[in-house]
C-alpha cells in the first residue's frame, strides 16, 4: 500500500523521514492525508481523496475543521509539541518589554556614524529606564500546554500570577503549580494584572475576547501579550487602549498594519514557534500520527474525534466515521453478519455530534469484497466514511 501525501509550508526533515518507503511526498493531486503548518486551507476545494490532515503545531483555525469533519476527514494537531519554544519566547518579551529593550537597541544602533558614543549612552540611557517585574503581577489568560508553563515559569521569576481557564484540562491542572493563583472571572485577572498574556485558540467563541470592554477593566499601562492570534484581540479597541494609555505596550507575534508605527507596539513575525527543536517535535508528532492512523485506523490527538486505541492483530479492520446517533453498531454488525464475516474486536467512541467505530474482522477480504462491504456501509444513513484496512502481516 502506497500512500500519497501532500505538504504545505516547510514540514522538518525529522518528520518527513518517518514517512518511509510506503509514503510519496507531493506527488499527487489526489493525496490520502495533508501535512502543513500555517497554510490556510479555507480558501481552496480539499480533495475527496484526502482522509487526515495533520497540523504540525497547534492552531488550527487554518483548517475548516467543520468541512472536514462532514466529509470525514480526521483533522490533527500536535499539542504541546512546541509550547517550550512560545513559552521562552514570551518569558523572554515579558522581562525585554519591561526593560524597554525593543526602543534601547533599537536607539543605539542609530548612533551609527556618530561621535562620543560613550558619552551619548551615558547621557541618554535614562530614556530607557524600565521595570523588574519581580514582584510585579502576571495575568495567564488560557492555561493549556503554553499558558502552563509561562505560568510556572513566571513564579520562578518572584512574580505573582493569576490564571484564567474555565475549560482547563485535568492533565495540565496537575502540573501547574499552587501558587498559580485561579480565578474565575476574567475581569479580575484584567483589573489586578500588570502584565497579561493571552494563550487560548482562535476560534468563534474567541474572536474579539479582548475588546473594549476588556481594555477598560484593565490596570493603567498594562503590557498585554499576545502570542496566540491577533484576532484574539479588537484592533479598534486596541488602538484606543494603546493611544489613551491604559495599554503601555502591546508585544504580540501578529504584526498587522494598523498597529506599525505606534511606539508601545512590538510585533513579531510569527516566531513562536520558530526553533529548530519545535519544528522538529511538531513534524515528528504530527508523521507519526498521521501515520498511524492511515495504517491503523487508531487515532490520537484528533480536534475532531476522540482519541481511539486498538492493536491491529486481526487480517481486516473497518474503520467508520459516522454520526452520534442510536443503532449504528447494530447496524454495522447485522450487516457483517448478513455477509458472514466474524467479528474479533470492535471500538466505539463519540465525540459530540462525530463518532468513530474500529471493527476487526478475522476475513481476509480480497479487493472486490473490500470494495462492496465498503459501498453497503456508506449506504447506511448517518455513515460519513468507511475504509477498509487489510493486516500485511496476515
Ligand atoms: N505564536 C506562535 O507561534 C504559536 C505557537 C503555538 C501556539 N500558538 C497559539 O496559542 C494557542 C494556545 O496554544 P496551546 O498549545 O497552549 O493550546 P492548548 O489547547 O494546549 O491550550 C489552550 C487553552 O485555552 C483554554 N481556553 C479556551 N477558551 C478559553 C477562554 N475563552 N478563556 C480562557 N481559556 C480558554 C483551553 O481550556 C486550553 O486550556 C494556539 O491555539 C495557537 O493559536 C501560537
Ligand atoms: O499554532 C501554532 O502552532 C503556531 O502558530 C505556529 O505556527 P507555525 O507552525 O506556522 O510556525
Amino acid at each position: 500500500m502506497t500512500y500519497q501525501i501532500q505538504t504545505y509550508n516547510k514540514i522538518a526533515d525529522a518528520g518527513l523521514q518517518l514517512l518511509d518507503e510506503q509514503y510519496k511526498i507531493n506527488e499527487s493531486n489526489e493525496p490520502d492525508a495533508i501535512l502543513l503548518r500555517s497554510h490556510k486551507l479555507h480558501d481552496q476545494p480539499i480533495p475527496n481523496s484526502v482522509q487526515a490532515i495533520a497540523r504540525a503545531g497547534a492552531g488550527t483555525n487554518n483548517i475548516p475543521i467543520d468541512q472536514c469533519s462532514e466529509k470525514g476527514v480526521v483533522v490533527f494537531n500536535t499539542p504541546g509539541a512546541n509550547a517550550n519554544a512560545v513559552k521562552e519566547l514570551v518569558i523572554s518579551c515579558l522581562i525585554a518589554s519591561s526593560r524597554n529593550l525593543f526602543r534601547a537597541v533599537q536607539w543605539t544602533h542609530s548612533l551609527k556614524g556618530e561621535t562620543d558614543i560613550s558619552e551619548k549612552v551615558e547621557a541618554n540611557k535614562k530614556a530607557f529606564i524600565g521595570h523588574e517585574v519581580a514582584g510585579k503581577k502576571l495575568g495567564v489568560i488560557g492555561l493549556g500546554n503554553i499558558g502552563s508553563v509561562v505560568a510556572n515559569d513566571a513564579l520562578a521569576l518572584d512574580m505573582e500570577v493569576m490564571a484564567y481557564d474555565p475549560f482547563v484540562s485535568v492533565d495540565v491542572a496537575w502540573t501547574i503549580s499552587r501558587s498559580v493563583k485561579r480565578v474565575h472571572q476574567l475581569e479580575e485577572l484584567l483589573s489586578q494584572c500588570d502584565f497579561i498574556t493571552i494563550h487560548v485558540p482562535l476560534s468563534p467563541k474567541t474572536t474579539g475576547i479582548i475588546d473594549a470592554k476588556a481594555f477598560k477593566a484593565m490596570k493603567k499601562g498594562i503590557h498585554f501579550i499576545n502570542f496566540a492570534r491577533g484576532e484574539l484581540v479588537d484592533h479598534a479597541a486596541l488602538k484606543e487602549a494603546l493611544q489613551d494609555g491604559t495599554v503601555g505596550k502591546y508585544i504580540t507575534d501578529f504584526p498587522s498594519d494598523d498597529i506599525f508605527g505606534m511606539e508601545n507596539v512590538v510585533a513579531t513575525p510569527h516566531l513562536g514557534a520558530s526553533t529548530t527543536e519545535s519544528e522538529e517535535n511538531c513534524a515528528i508528532m504530527a508523521a507519526r500520527q498521521l501515520k498511524n492512523y492511515l495504517e491503523t485506523g487508531n487515532i490520537k490527538n484528533a480536534v475532531n474525534l476522540p482519541n481511539v486505541s486498538l492493536p491491529l492483530t486481526s487480517p481486516g479492520r473497518l474503520t467508520i466515521m459516522h454520526r452520534n446517533i442510536p443503532n449504528m453498531l447494530g447496524q454495522f454488525s447485522q450487516l457483517l453478519a448478513e455477509r458472514n464475516f466474524n467479528i474479533a474486536d470492535m471500538l466505539n467512541r463519540s465525540r459530540g455530534e462525530f463518532a468513530y467505530t474500529l471493527i476487526d474482522i478475522d476475513n481476509k477480504l480480497n479487493d472486490e469484497e473490500a470494495a462492496d462491504i465498503m459501498e453497503r456501509l456508506q449506504k447506511i444513513e448517518g455513515v460519513i466514511r468507511a475504509r477498509h484496512i487489510a493486516n500485511g502481516w496476515h
